[in-house]
C-alpha cells in the first residue's frame, strides 16, 4: 500500500496494494465535497486560526472515521506488505501527529532492509501489513484526537458565543441606563426652574400680601386706639353721671323715706301732698340726669353705627387680616424687647400693675352699679320708672365692657411678659385670612406665629434687598463718575487748549482787489502761508479749509459740550481780524442757512438732556453779555435803539460787574440769567440778546461786531438716584475782530472801539500765552474780557480757540498777526 500525492493538495489520498492502484474511494475528501464543505465555510476568513485548522482538517476527520473501519479488514486480507512511496509518505507526514513518525521511519527501515535489491529498480516501498495496520491504527487514534479537539473548539465557541451575548446585553442595558439618567436630569433641571418660579412667585406674593397687612395692621392699631380713647372718654362720663346719679340717690332716698313714714301718721291727703312734694322736688335734678343719658344714648348708638361701618369695611374686597392675627407677632416682639431691655420690663410690670387696678376699680364699679341697679329695681317697683332702669343697664353693659377691656389688656400684658400667644378665635377674619394665605396656615396659634415669623423674614429681605439698592446706585455713581474722569483725561490728552484754524473763502472784495491766494492748507494740521521772505507752515490741532462746512466744524467740537454737561467749564472762541468770518464760525449767516457754533450747541445741549433724562433732572440758564468799549453789557436788558447807536448813554444802563463765588465760578452780578427748557427757547434768547448787539459798518466788513459776545450756559445735573449735583458751564464768545484804524477807517467813537477791541484782544493773548507756556502767573486781571473768561481759562477747563484767517494776500500781514 502507497500514498499516492495526487490530490494531496485538496486532502485527498489513494492507497495502492503491490503496485495496483485500489482506487479512490479511499479518498479522505472528494473533491466535490470539499468544494461544497469550502462554499458553506466561504463567509468565513481563511486566516482565522480556527477556521483554517478546520479548512485542512474537517474532512479527513470526518471521512477517515466513517471509512476506516471497513478498509482495515480489507487491508488485512491483502497481503503481502503494502509501500509506502516515499515522498509520499512524508506528504502524509505533514497531516499527522508527529508521534507517528518515529514508529513509520521504523517500519520504512525495515522494508527497506527485506527488499533492498528491488529498491534499485522501483522507488515503490512496501511495507509489512502489521505496519501499515499500526499506521492506519495511529491515523485513527489522531483522527480521534482531531475529533476532541474540534468539540472542544465548539465548546470554546459556544462559550465566546455566550460570553460576547453577555456583553453585550450589558453594553445595551448601560446605554439604556444612560439614556434614561439623561432624561431623568433633563427633567430635574425643568423641576428646579419651576421650582424656583414658583418660588418666585410666592416671594412676590408675600411681598404683597405682606405690605398689605403691616398697613391694615396699622390702620387698624389707629382705629383701636382712637376706640381706647373713645372708651376712656365714654367711662369718664359714666363715672360723673354715676356719681350724680349716686348724689341724686342720696337726696331722693331720706325724702321718700319722711314720706313712707308720714304716711302712716297722717291722713291720706296730707301725705299725698308731701309725696307730691317730695316727688316733685326729687324728679328736678333727675331730670337733668335723664337728659345727660338720653345724650349718652345718643352717643352710644353713633359709636355703635362707627362699629357696624368699621365691621362692614372690614369684609370688604380687600380682605383684613384681624388683630387677633396679628396680636401674637407684636406679643412676640413686645415680648423680645421687654425681655431685652430692662427699661421697657420695668415699664411692663408698671403697665400690669396700673393694669390691674384700673381692672379692680372697674369691677367693683361694676359691683356697685349692679347692687344700685338691683337696689333701684325694687324701688322703681314701687315708682314704676321704667327710663331709669333702661339708664341702668345701659351703664352695665358700658362697664362690662369696659372691664372686659381691661381683662384682655391684663390678658395681653401677661402674654407679652411671658412670651406666649394667646389664642385666635377671630373665626371669620381667619378664614378670610386664610383664603389669602391658604388653608390651615393661620387656624392655629402655630400658624399665626409662622405668619408672624414669614412678615418678620420679609421685612428683613426688604431691609436686604434695600441695602442692595443701595449698593447698586453706589456702585452706578461709581461707574458714571469713572466715566467722565476718562472721558475728560481723554479730552485732557488733547489738550486743554487746543487751537483751530479756518481758512474762509475768498471774499467778493478780495476777488475785486485781484489778490492772490497766499494761504493754503498742506494737511490736516498745518497751514502754509506765502510770505515775502518765502514760504512758511503754521501748526495746528485742526486746520478747515474754506470748503470746510459749518456741520463739519462743529462734529470736531461738540465732544466739548458733553464736558459741559458733565460739570466741567468749558469755553469756545473765534479770533481773528476782522472779516475773518469769526461770526460766520460762531453763529452763522444772518438767514441761518448755514447755523455756526452757538446754535448748533444749543440743539446738542438739548439733545443730550434728552438722552439721560432719565437718569438726571437738568436745568439750563443762561446769561449773554457784551463787552464794549471796556463796558460790559447785559444783553437782555433791553435799550432804546438811538442809546445803541450813541455809547455816551451806556452810562445810563445797568451796570454789570464780574464776580467769582467761593467755588471760583465767575458770575455777571447786575446781569440777568434767563432759564430756558428747549433749543427753540434758548435760541430765542439769543436772538434777543443779538438784537441788542453792537454792530456797524466798517471798510473791511458791511457788519463788523463792535463788541465782543460772551455767552454763558449754566448746565445743572441732578442725578436722579442719587441726587449728587454737578453744573458746568459753556462759554460761546464771538470776540470783536482785531484791527488796523487805518485799514478800517475808523475814526472817532469807531477808533476809540477799536483801541478797546484790540487792548482786550491783547489781553486775552497774553492769557493763552502764560496758560499755553503754563506760567506760574496768568495776567486774568488786565482785562475785562479775560475777567469775565477767567474759570473757561486753565484749570481744569477746555478752551478751544479757532483761529479764523482769510486767505487773500492783501490780507496778509492780519493773517500773519493772527496765526503767530
Ligand atoms: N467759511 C465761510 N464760508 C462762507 N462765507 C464766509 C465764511 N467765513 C466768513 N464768511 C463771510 O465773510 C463775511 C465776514 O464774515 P464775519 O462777519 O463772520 O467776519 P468777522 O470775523 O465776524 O468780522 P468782524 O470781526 O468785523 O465782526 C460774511 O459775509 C460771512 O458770511
Amino acid at each position: 500500500m502507497y500514498v499516492n500525492s495526487s490530490g494531496a493538495e485538496n486532502g485527498s489520498y489513494s492507497l495502492t496494494f503491490l503496485g495496483k492502484k485500489v482506487g479512490r474511494h479511499h479518498s479522505v475528501a472528494p473533491a466535490g465535497k470539499q468544494r461544497a464543505w469550502e462554499a458553506t465555510n466561504q463567509s468565513t476568513s481563511p486566516e482565522d486560526p480556527v477556521v483554517s485548522s478546520r479548512l485542512v482538517r474537517a474532512p479527513v476527520t470526518a471521512q477517515v472515521l466513517e471509512d476506516l473501519p471497513g478498509s482495515v479488514p480489507e487491508l488485512k486480507d491483502e497481503r503481502p506488505c503494502p509501500i509506502i512511496h516515499n515522498t509520499q509518505f512524508d506528504q502524509y507526514e505533514d497531516n499527522t501527529a508527529g508521534q507517528s513518525e518515529s514508529q513509520l521511519s521504523d517500519s520504512c527501515d525495515a522494508t527497506d532492509q527485506a527488499t533492498a535489491a528491488e529498491q534499485s529498480q522501483d522507488v515503490k516501498i512496501y511495507i509489512p501489513y502489521e505496519s501499515a495496520e499500526l499506521c492506519i491504527t495511529q491515523i485513527a487514534e489522531d483522527m480521534e484526537a482531531m475529533k476532541k479537539r474540534h468539540l472542544e473548539m465548539v465548546q470554546e465557541l459556544e462559550e465566546n458565543f455566550q460570553m460576547t451575548a453577555r456583553e453585550n446585553q450589558e453594553w445595551t442595558v448601560q446605554r439604556i441606563r444612560c439614556h434614561y439618567q439623561n432624561k431623568l436630569n433633563t427633567l430635574r433641571r425643568i423641576l428646579d426652574l419651576y421650582q424656583e418660579k414658583v418660588e418666585k412667585k410666592n416671594a412676590e406674593w408675600e411681598k404683597k400680601v405682606t405690605s398689605k397687612m403691616l398697613e391694615l395692621f396699622s390702620n387698624r392699631l389707629d382705629v383701636l386706639h382712637s376706640h381706647q380713647a373713645s372708651t376712656l372718654q365714654e367711662l369718664q362720663m359714666a363715672r360723673q353721671e354715676v356719681g350724680k346719679v349716686q348724689e341724686m340717690l342720696m337726696v331722693s332716698s331720706p325724702q321718700q323715706e319722711a314720706a313712707v313714714e308720714g304716711e302712716s301718721s297722717e291722713n291720706n291727703g296730707l301725705s299725698a301732698q308731701l309725696q307730691t312734694v317730695a316727688c316733685s322736688e326729687s324728679e328736678q335734678p333727675l331730670e337733668g340726669a335723664k337728659a345727660r343719658l338720653e345724650e349718652l344714648k345718643e352717643s352710644l348708638y353713633q359709636r355703635e353705627r362707627e362699629l357696624t361701618e368699621l365691621l362692614d369695611a372690614e369684609r370688604s374686597p380687600i380682605p383684613q387680616p384681624p388683630c387677633s392675627v396679628l396680636l401674637p407677632t407684636v406679643i412676640h416682639k413686645a415680648h423680645a424687647i421687654c425681655s431685652a431691655v430692662a427699661e421697657a420690663r420695668a415699664l411692663l410690670e408698671e403697665m400690669i400693675e396700673e393694669n390691674h387696678v384700673a381692672l379692680v376699680e372697674a369691677r367693683d364699679k361694676l359691683y356697685h352699679l349692679q347692687m344700685a341697679r338691683e337696689y333701684s329695681n325694687d324701688r322703681e317697683e314701687e315708682t314704676t320708672d321704667q327710663d331709669r332702669s333702661a339708664e341702668y343697664e345701659l351703664r352695665l353693659s358700658l362697664l362690662q365692657e369696659t372691664v372686659r377691656e381691661y381683662e384682655v389688656s391684663q390678658l395681653a400684658l401677661d402674654c407679652i411678659k411671658t412670651g406666649e400667644s394667646p389664642l385666635v378665635n377671630d373665626s371669620d377674619a381667619v378664614s378670610e385670612l386664610e383664603d389669602i394665605l391658604g388653608p390651615g396656615t393661620i387656624r392655629t396659634t402655630e400658624g399665626a406665629k409662622s405668619v408672624g415669623q414669614q412678615l418678620l423674614l420679609l421685612q428683613d429681605e426688604l431691609k436686604q434687598v434695600k441695602e442692595e439698592k443701595k449698593k447698586i446706585i453706589e456702585n452706578y455713581t461709581s461707574e458714571r463718575t469713572m466715566r467722565k474722569k476718562y472721558y475728560n483725561v481723554v479730552e485732557d490728552m488733547k489738550g486743554k487748549i487746543r487751537v483751530f484754524c479756518r481758512i474762509r473763502p475768498v471774499s467778493q472784495t478780495e476777488t475785486a482787489q485781484g489778490g492772490a491766494i497766499v494761504v493754503d492748507k498742506i494737511d490736516d494740521y498745518t497751514v502754509s502761508v506765502e510770505t515775502p521772505r518765502g514760504l512758511r507752515e503754521f501748526q495746528f490741532d485742526q486746520v478747515f479749509s474754506a470748503e470746510t462746512s459749518q456741520e463739519d466744524l462743529f462734529h470736531d467740537t461738540n465732544r466739548l459740550i458733553q464736558s459741559a454737561i458733565d460739570g466741567y467749564n468749558v469755553c469756545i472762541f473765534a479770533y481773528g481780524q476782522t472779516g475773518s468770518g469769526k461770526t460766520f464760525t460762531m453763529v452763522g449767516d444772518k438767514e441761518q442757512k448755514n447755523p455756526g457754533l452757538m446754535p448748533r450747541s444749543f440743539n446738542a445741549i438739548f439733545d443730550i438732556i434728552q438722552e439721560n433724562s432719565t437718569k438726571f433732572s437738568f436745568k439750563v440758564s443762561a446769561y449773554m453779555l457784551e463787552l464794549y468799549n471796556d463796558r460790559l453789557q447785559d444783553l437782555f436788558v433791553s435799550l432804546a435803539g438811538e442809546a445803541h447807536a450813541q455809547p455816551q448813554s451806556h452810562g445810563q444802563a445797568r451796570r454789570v460787574e464780574i464776580k467769582r463765588n467761593r467755588k471760583g465760578v465767575v458770575f455777571a452780578q447786575g446781569a440777568e440769567t434767563k432759564e430756558a427748557s428747549s433749543a427753540q427757547e434758548l435760541y430765542a434768547l439769543f436772538q434777543q440778546a443779538c438784537a441788542n448787539r453792537h454792530i456797524s459798518a466798517t471798510k473791511m466788513n458791511v457788519e463788523s461786531s463792535r463788541s465782543h459776545l460772551i455767552v454763558g450756559i449754566m448746565v445743572e445735573s441732578r442725578n436722579l438716584t442719587n441726587g449728587s449735583v454737578s453744573t458746568g458751564k459753556l462759554s460761546l464768545v464771538d470776540l470783536a475782530g482785531s484791527e488796523r484804524a487805518a485799514k478800517t477807517g475808523a475814526k472817532d467813537h469807531q477808533l476809540k472801539e477799536a483801541n478797546s477791541i484790540n487792548k482786550s484782544l491783547s489781553a486775552l493773548g497774553d492769557v493763552i500765552s502764560s496758560l499755553s507756556a503754563e506760567m506760574p502767573h496768568v495776567p486774568y486781571r488786565n482785562n475785562k474780557l479775560t475777567q469775565v473768561m477767567q474759570d473757561s481759562l486753565g484749570g481744569n477747563a477746555k478752551t478751544l480757540m479757532i483761529v479764523n484767517i482769510s486767505p487773500s494776500e492783501c490780507n496778509l500781514d492780519e493773517t500773519l498777526t493772527s496765526l503767530l
